[in-house]
């Protein structure tokens, strides 16, 4: 499918994210999933899972502030996602930064999530190479990761999206570069947490690779437009959201090279 009917979809669909996110990224992601059409919810507890994933359109998990309750959720629900055949989209936040969390992105892993989202440190260092990662925050470009990134494509079956200035995104044999944004994103906290609870809005409507395309031009084009309007990272935010609601279908194509 292309992206701008997936857009059209989410809106029409307005499909039931399960989110398990961090503390840092619950809010903006929750109001980045209602202005781009979705509907999120944020489900954390290790007992609420087996009667909350198997009714949604697609799981989103994110490991940036985890702890062993919230792991214990996190592999039930990839679990049950991955037996009913539900989406589900893995953020690796900062997994290379311990040995607890590494293996839990391991782990993850190996449950087969339809779409990995991450930035360039993130990806890169899933497959074991050491990047230049700072915490949250990437240290490596794009380019160096998309190696890497083919390789877990092919090697679990899965999407891989990596953003950052230009977004590369691959199957394993397909591949796109998504252009445009601001660099004023990577200042405002939790984006690309929010991102990748968009993307599981887009995977609840689509093919996985269009899906992932779909929400990396979703916030392309949001970003550029904010940018025009912003002062600084705090007005990008509250523009972005905006721009978000706003985006045109038609416009996704734009971006995508
Ligand atoms: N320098 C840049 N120029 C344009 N767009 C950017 C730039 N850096 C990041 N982006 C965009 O910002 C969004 C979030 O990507 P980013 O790589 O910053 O995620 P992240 O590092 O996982 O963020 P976080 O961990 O804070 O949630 C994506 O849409 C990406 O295209
Ligand atoms: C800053 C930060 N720390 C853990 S998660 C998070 C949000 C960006 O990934
Ligand atoms: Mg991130």
């Amino acid at each position: 499918m292309v992206p701008q009917d997936l857009l059209t979809e989410v809106r029409d669909e307005n499909p039931l994210v399960h989110c398990i996110t961090n503390y840092v990224a619950m809010n903006i992601a929750a109001n980045v999933v209602l202005a781009a059409g979705a509907s999120p919810a944020m489900v954390h507890a290790p007992e609420e899972i087996a009667d909350f994933t198997p009714i949604c359109g697609a799981l989103t998990i994110n490991i940036g502030t985890l702890s062993a309750p919230w792991q214990a959720s996190m592999v039930a629900a990839a679990t049950t996602a991955h037996a009913r055949s539900i989406p589900w989209v893995l953020d690796p936040v900062a997994h290379f930064i311990s040995g607890y969390r590494k293996r839990t992105a391991q782990d993850l892993l190996s449950l087969r999530p339809t779409i990995v989202r991450g930035n360039a440190s993130e990806i890169l260092a899933l497959t074991g190479e050491a990047g230049a990662g700072k915490g949250a925050d990437t240290g490596d470009s794009v380019d160096a990761a998309q190696g890497a990134a083919k390789a877990l494509a092919a090697q679990f079956g899965t999407v891989i999206a990596i953003t950052g200035p230009v977004d590369y995104v691959t199957d394993g044999v397909h591949e796109a570069r998504v252009v445009g944004g601001s660099p004023m994103m990577p200042k405002v906290t939790a984006l690309g947490c929010a991102q990748t609870a968009l993307m599981g809005a887009y995977a609840a409507t689509g093919p996985a690779f269009d899906a992932a395309l779909a929400t990396l031009a979703h916030f392309k084009v949001a970003g550029s437009a904010a940018a025009k309007l912003a002062k600084g990272p705090g007005s990008f935010k509250m523009h972005f959201l905006d721009a978000l609601a706003a985006t045109q279908a038609a416009d996704l194509e734009q971006v995508i090279a």
